[in-house]
């Protein structure tokens, strides 16, 4: 059907048409010109009349011509973005010339460009096309960016879903706690423990707050903490070793090494500042350090979406967990590849509230490990989907190694600067329509589909730790509770 006619000028990336009827943002279209049939997306809209033009200042014209009989003359002009030729599988090369007819792009060439990949995201936003992407990008890593409420987490769960339906393995650093009760499955809820044994001096010395700016009190905890090490390696293969006791032992036992560090050179202050710290992260972390606990790759699963649930921990004790999770799996995907041990399987790795542990400001030991995966994840799959509402908090670095990008809506102007300067494939004009996405509406944009797709993300089929609660319900449910516990206080 057609919808109007190329006018002026046009280029192999952009035409303007005139149309017969009103048409909306986001509309894909078609035009045939040159033996070339050219798919194209409505990117701007505009409305106006000759007659009542923005020079416009009598109001008592605007009103004479309004009582006049006939129709005021206007137009409907629009931009279209030139996005793929269907004929040759390119991007086009030819501009269309003037007067050439546009069409509304028929649901069968739609398919053919959105309906290919592996696993369904969604709907072209206006149609009933489904949009497929191609699960292997993901080795090319994916930012999911959007305002707050907009639908991140809900494109979380529907995209862990169908990688796990396809036998993928998912891992999730559950920041907000709402995905180990979600109705995801297979759902693999793994407790956040450390074992120290498999943690390097560097991570072991971040948990308790000494960072490479405190070199002396770095090198006493290295040694200590890897003379430790030894030590239990040496008893487990001795066969003399009780992990239970060695839990319970583990601060006194790594104290004790540290004291010992004074006889190596070290001085007294230096030794007692670090052993205060020891302390501090006994009080801090007794709950994730786990002697016993098995080695995270062991733990994880494939042909399942992998949780951490990091909710009840603060962000030092998250970043030192993520990060650990980050290198033990590159280092054993690393082994696989080498020597056919360590992880067998690839996995996608979902770090929410990426701007906490991938800030631009800040050195965590997350970032230092996210960007090692950004750089060389893809060779030994390791995908990474950094999650964010503050893209603009993000590592220009990181962010800009994320080829996919799924963004919702995004209205605030310096978060959008941001996320065009960061994106060789987005282009202003897309940017400009996030505006005006609605909840669970996204452009999607990289290797994941053929062209910038505007999608509707399924809503998932579940329930979500952070939907929004249903607040008048459990106001209800509390005054039925207290209305039970007063009649089995009177009855009692
Ligand atoms: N694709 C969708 N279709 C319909 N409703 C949706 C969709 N995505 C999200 N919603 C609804 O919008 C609300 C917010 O969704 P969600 O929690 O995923 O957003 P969010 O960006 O993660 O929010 P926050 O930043 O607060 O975590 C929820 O009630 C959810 O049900």
């Amino acid at each position: 059907m057609i919808i109007g006619y190329v006018i002026g000028d046009a280029t192999p990336q952009q035409a303007t048409i005139l149309a017969v009827k009103p048409v909306r943002l986001g509309l894909y279209v078609t035009m045939e010109y040159d033996n070339e049939k050219v798919l194209g997306l409505i990117t701007n809209v505009t409305r106006g009349s000759p007659m009542i033009d923005g020079n416009t200042i009598d109001v008592g014209i605007v009103e004479r011509l309004n009582r006049f009989d006939g129709k005021i003359p206007h137009y409907i002009k629009a931009t279209v973005k030139l996005l793929y030729n269907l004929n040759s599988n390119s991007q086009p090369d030819l501009p269309p010339i003037a007067g050439t007819p546009v069409s509304l792009a028929e649901e069968e060439d739609l398919r053919k460009i959105f309906s290919e990949g592996d696993i369904t995201l969604g709907r072209l936003i206006g149609t009933n096309v489904p949009v497929n992407i191609r699960v292997g990008a993901l080795a090319r890593h994916l930012a999911i960016l959007a305002a707050t409420g907009s639908g991140k987490s809900n494109t979380v769960a529907v995209l862990s879903q169908r990688i796990a339906d396809i036998k993928g393995s998912v891992l999730i650093f559950d920041y907000h706690g709402e995905y180990y009760r979600s109705d995801i499955h297979p759902l693999h809820n793994i407790e956040p423990k450390l074992n120290p044994l498999y943690l390097n001096p560097r991570e072991f010395a971040t948990l308790l707050e000494i960072r490479g700016n405190a070199p002396i009190q770095y090198r006493i905890i290295r040694r200590a903490f890897t003379e430790y090490q030894k030590s239990v390696q040496e008893k487990i293969k001795s066969g003399d070793i009780d992990f239970e006791k060695l839990n319970q032992t583990f601060i006194k036992d790594l104290e004790d090494l540290i004291d010992s560090q004074e006889g190596k050179g070290a001085k007294k202050d230096s030794v007692d500042e670090v052993k205060n710290k020891l302390e501090e992260f006994a009080d801090k972390y007794s709950g994730i350090i786990d002697l016993t606990s098995k080695d995270i790759i062991s733990n994880l699963k494939t042909h399942s979406v992998n949780v951490v649930d990091i909710s009840p921990l603060d962000e030092d004790a998250m970043d030192a967990i993520v990060s650990h999770y980050l290198r033990r799996i590159l280092d054993a995907r690393k082994e696989y590849r080498r020597k056919g041990t360590g992880l067998r399987f690839p996995v996608i790795i979902v770090i929410e509230e990426a701007h906490v542990f991938l800030s631009k400001n800040d050195d965590t030991l997350t970032k230092f490990w996210a960007s090692r995966i950004a750089r060389e994840g893809r060779k030994f799959g390791v995908g990474l989907i950094i999650v964010s509402q503050r893209p603009k908090g993000l590592d220009e670095n990181i962010l800009s190694q994320m080829t996919n990008k799924i963004i919702l809506k995004i209205v605030e102007p310096s978060d959008k600067k941001y996320v065009l300067e960061a994106s060789d494939n987005l282009s202003e004009d897309l940017v400009e329509q996030l505006s005006s996405l609605g909840v669970g509406e996204a452009l999607i944009i990289g290797n994941l589909v053929k062209i910038p797709a505007f999608v509707k993300i399924d809503l998932f089929n579940g329930t979500l730790g952070g939907t929004d609660p249903d607040m008048r319900r459990e106001w209800e449910k509390a005054e039925e509770e207290d209305k039970l516990h007063e009649s089995l206080a009177d009855f009692g």
